[in-house]
């Protein structure tokens, strides 16, 4: 039995990883939530996972650090800046870092992957999201980790690549961007598709997350697995041991 700090933990998230750490027979030790400075209570705990804000980030880092122990982030919405922090912290902590905890979607990346090498450039690559109305930050962190699977593949870069909010008179699709489109509303929990887009042929890979839960169970395995590793960045294939 592990015991669980969790940053957000009072957020659709957290509350889903609350029951999922009851469920799979650990305790949740500690809560931090906005205003809250995590470093005096995460000692008691032996993983702490953070689904917050970027903008927490920082300072979630920073204190699993002063605790010595390791931690779970998925929270998305993360810049550059932020994958820097990530890296240096990893020098000293175990950190693994994913814009989708479940398993569907680590797989659904691997497929996505393959396809974007095996049939080539001339295949347009579009990604279409849907998310609840509550969701703050598009594309989403599992639209952006789909194409970073469909850019590394095709050894581009995907900043370089992306072409999102189209509207207006936006020219011709320029070859090889990978698109990407976001639809919010309800309480979608979570939906991806990725489309490649050929001569008179279509293939779509696609996920349906039906419920949250799914993101909180795969939260705490990564959590479990995280802890007793040596200090370095881990992500979803790690643990589910994908390569
Ligand atoms: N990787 C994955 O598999 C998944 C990732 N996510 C991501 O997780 C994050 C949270 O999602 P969700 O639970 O739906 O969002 P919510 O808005 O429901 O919850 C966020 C929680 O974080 C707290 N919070 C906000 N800012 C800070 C801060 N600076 N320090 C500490 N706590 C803070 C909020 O507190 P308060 O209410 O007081 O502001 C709230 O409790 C999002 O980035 C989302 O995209 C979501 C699902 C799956
Ligand atoms: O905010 C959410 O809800 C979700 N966020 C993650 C994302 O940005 O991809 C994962 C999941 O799709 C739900």
């Amino acid at each position: 039995m592990a015991q669980f700090g969790i940053i957000g933990h009072k957020g659709r998230m957290g509350r889903a990883i609350i029951d999922a750490i009851e469920e799979a027979g650990h305790e949740f030790c500690v809560g931090v939530d906005l205003g809250g400075d995590p470093a005096p209570l995460l000692g008691q705990c032996d993983v702490v996972v953070d689904f917050s804000s970027p903008e927490a980030l920082e300072q979630n880092l920073r204190s699993a650090k002063l605790a010595g122990i390791p931690i779970l982030i998925g929270t998305t919405g993360l810049e550059e800046k932020h994958f820097v922090l990530l890296s240096a912290a990893s020098e000293t902590i175990p950190v693994l870092q994913t814009g989708n905890t479940s398993l569907g979607v680590t797989l659904l990346a691997h497929l996505v992957r393959e396809a974007s090498a095996k049939l080539g450039a001339e295949w347009d690559i579009e990604i279409l999201e849907m998310h609840h109305r509550m969701k703050v930050d598009a594309p989403s962190g599992t639209a952006k980790l789909l194409g970073e699977a469909a850019a590394d593949a095709r050894g581009i870069d995907l900043p370089d690549n992306m072409e999102s909010g189209r509207h207006g008179q936006t020219g011709e699709r320029r070859e090889g961007a990978i698109g990407f489109a976001t639809l919010r509303g309800g309480t979608v929990a979570g939906e991806h598709s990725v489309i490649f887009a050929g001569k008179e042929e279509r293939l779509t890979l696609s996920h349906t997350a039906e419920d949250r839960s799914i993101f909180a169970r795969g939260a705490v395995r990564g959590a479990e697995w995280l802890i007793g590793k040596a200090p370095g960045r881990y992500s979803m294939n790690d643990v589910l041991g994908l390569g």
